[in-house]
């Protein structure tokens, strides 16, 4: 196994067979349908919320709803009524599975369901993918997580799961390791890299990208799909609260199992950080698809695909 991450890979160049990095294309395949990138904003209260879900949903840009505080039924049927795919996110808790059987009964069944927790490699997971196939059957695909080794994708594949999500504590506002001493903090790509090989089905890396070139990396180690939440969390849209430091502008972001997502200090894993706003959500999004084009090229092919086998080295100047 090795323990490396995104800052101490380095991709390598091959040919170049495009004449314009235009001629580039990010789209991803997830499921029944196709996305404009690989990149999904986490699903996060700081990062996502109902408005934001719709635009990148009308601009076929793949979206996880986050589950705190949230009327799934009525986000479904606003969704639905608009022709938009629906993308929730579930816990593993009593109300999470009566949920399920709710949206079954009105028939609103979504097109994307991610069972988020934070030890997905778990029978409560298990629980809940039979739960979600007893309901509505096929017809939604599941995302199930997160999880941090071969073993635990292969379970989540065997259980029903349609894709896994990687990253166990490599988030910015994440504090599992230094709680609880476990985790792919710190060795997020090698764990990408080492659960890959055991999927079957598309992993998506979650956690741990700093800058638009560790989606490239992502993708050459084995994920479909990144998710990613400090990135996304500071936009003019954000559903963080604005704070004005030295009249700069400043959006909060937090964890998910921090106490100020989860309003007590029980089982506390996230912390809170101030973000610099860096303008809007669309021109973060444009920048990610130029980047991302340009590694594409770099690569030496015209799709996605060429990344997955470029060759790379590790730096000198890491610790690895
Ligand atoms: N990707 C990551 O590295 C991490 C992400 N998170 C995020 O924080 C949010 C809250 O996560 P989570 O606490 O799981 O969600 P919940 O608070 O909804 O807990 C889900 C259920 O799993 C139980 N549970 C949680 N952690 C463990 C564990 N380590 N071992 C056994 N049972 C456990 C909880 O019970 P009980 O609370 O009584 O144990 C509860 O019944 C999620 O959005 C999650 O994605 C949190 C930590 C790490
Ligand atoms: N350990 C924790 N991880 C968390 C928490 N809330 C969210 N997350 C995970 O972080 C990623 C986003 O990571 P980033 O590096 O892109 O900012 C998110 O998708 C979750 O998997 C938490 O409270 N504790």
């Amino acid at each position: 196994m090795y323990a490396f991450d995104y800052e101490d890979i380095q991709l390598i160049p091959n040919k170049c067979i495009v004449n314009s990095r235009s001629e580039c294309n990010t789209s991803v395949t997830l499921g029944k349908f196709t996305f404009k990138m690989p990149v999904v904003p986490a699903n996060m209260a700081t990062v996502i919320n109902e408005e934001i879900s719709e635009k990148l949903a009308e601009q076929s840009y793949f979206y996880v709803m986050h589950r705190f505080d949230f009327d799934a039924i009525s986000f479904i049927k606003k969704m639905k009524s608009k022709s938009l795919i629906s993308s929730i996110s579930v816990g593993v808790k009593k109300q999470d599975f009566k949920l399920i059987e709710e949206l079954s009964k009105l028939d609103l069944i979504p097109e994307y369901i991610t069972i988020d927790i934070a030890h997905g490699h778990a029978n409560s997971v298990r629980e809940m993918i039979e739960h979600i196939r007893k309901y509505m059957s096929d017809s939604t695909f599941i995302i199930a997580g997160n999880v941090a080794t071969p073993q635990a994708v292969r379970d989540l594949e065997y259980w029903g799961a349609d894709a896994t999500k990687v990253g166990v504590g490599p988030g910015k506002v994440c504090i599992t390791k230094l709680k609880t001493g476990f985790g792919t903090g710190g060795w997020q790509l090698g764990a990408i890299k080492w659960c890959s090989k055991a999927a079957t089905k598309p992993i998506i890396a979650d956690g741990g990208l700093r800058v638009n070139g560790d989606i490239a990396k992502s993708i050459r180690f084995g994920a479909t799909m990144c998710m990613i939440g400090s990135l996304f969390a500071a936009h003019e849209e954000s559903p963080g609260k604005n704070v004005v430091v030295n009249d700069i502008l400043y959006k909060e972001y937090y964890g998910s199992a921090s106490e100020y997502n989860k309003g007590e200090k029980r089982y506390v894993e996230g912390k809170k950080e101030l973000i610099k706003v860096r303008g809007k959500l669309m021109d973060t999004y444009r920048e990610m698809q130029e980047d991302l084009q340009s590694s594409i090229s770099y690569a030496g092919g015209k799709k996605l695909k060429a990344i997955k086998n470029v060759d790379y080295v590790i730096l000198k100047t890491s610790n690895f």
